[in-house]
């Protein structure tokens, strides 16, 4: 059976996008626990902030980080401060093959700005949150990783590639056919 695949990183990284598409390519079933909770909850994720503080949403998450890491053959997007459990981390590292998408705070910004979909950008200088955030949990989403891809300016095609590369190494294609996407 092939391993699951767990992507995590900052805000803006690319998960979900990424994320679906290689469940496309692989023909794998996607999993996003943002959007599980959200689907959950019956509420977006800035509603859940404002009732229950960013402690009650990391509690949600747990729980459906645990979820969903007891799943097969999936890919799974986290949220972006899915890794600040240590619970969470041991989850996604027993759990699969975990691939960290990084990107600059700058990229991330650009990627980020026109959406209010993230509570914890929603602040007076979301750059600078953006760097705060990245500096405090690079070390945590590189603890947890088995790959770290730069997504840097490539278009999600260009990762995607890179990503089925580097996961030919763990095994995670086994088996499956795939070709490099043009
Ligand atoms: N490599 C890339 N190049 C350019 N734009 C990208 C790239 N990856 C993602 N994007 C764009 O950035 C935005 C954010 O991407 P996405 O929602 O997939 O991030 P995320 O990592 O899931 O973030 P979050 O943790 O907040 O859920 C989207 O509009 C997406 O199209
Ligand atoms: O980086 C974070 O802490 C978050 C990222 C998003 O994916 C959501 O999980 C939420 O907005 C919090
Ligand atoms: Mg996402």
């Amino acid at each position: 059976m092939a391993r699951n695949i767990f992507l995590v990183g900052p805000m803006g990284a690319g998960k979900t996008t990424l994320g679906r598409y290689l469940a496309k390519m692989l023909g794998r079933k996607f999993h996003d626990s943002d959007r599980e909770i959200e689907c959950r909850t019956g509420v977006s994720i800035p509603v859940i902030f404002e009732i229950e503080g960013e402690a009650g949403f990391r509690q949600r998450e747990c729980k459906m980080i645990a979820e969903l890491t007891q799943l097969s053959n999936i890919i799974l997007a986290t949220g972006g401060g899915a890794v600040l459990a240590i619970e969470n981390r041991q989850r996604l590292a027993q759990g699969g093959t975990v691939v960290y998408l990084y990107a600059s705070p700058e990229q991330l910004y650009r990627r980020t700005v026109h959406d209010s979909n993230r509570p914890l950008l929603q602040t007076e200088n979301p750059l600078e949150r953006l760097k705060r955030l990245l500096k405090e949990r690079d070390p945590l989403y590189r603890e947890v990783a088995d790959i770290t891809i730069k997504t840097g300016e490539r278009p999600i095609k260009a990762v995607a590639n890179e990503v089925l590369r580097q996961l030919k190494r763990y095994g995670n294609v086994h088996g499956q056919k795939f070709s490099a996407i043009r």
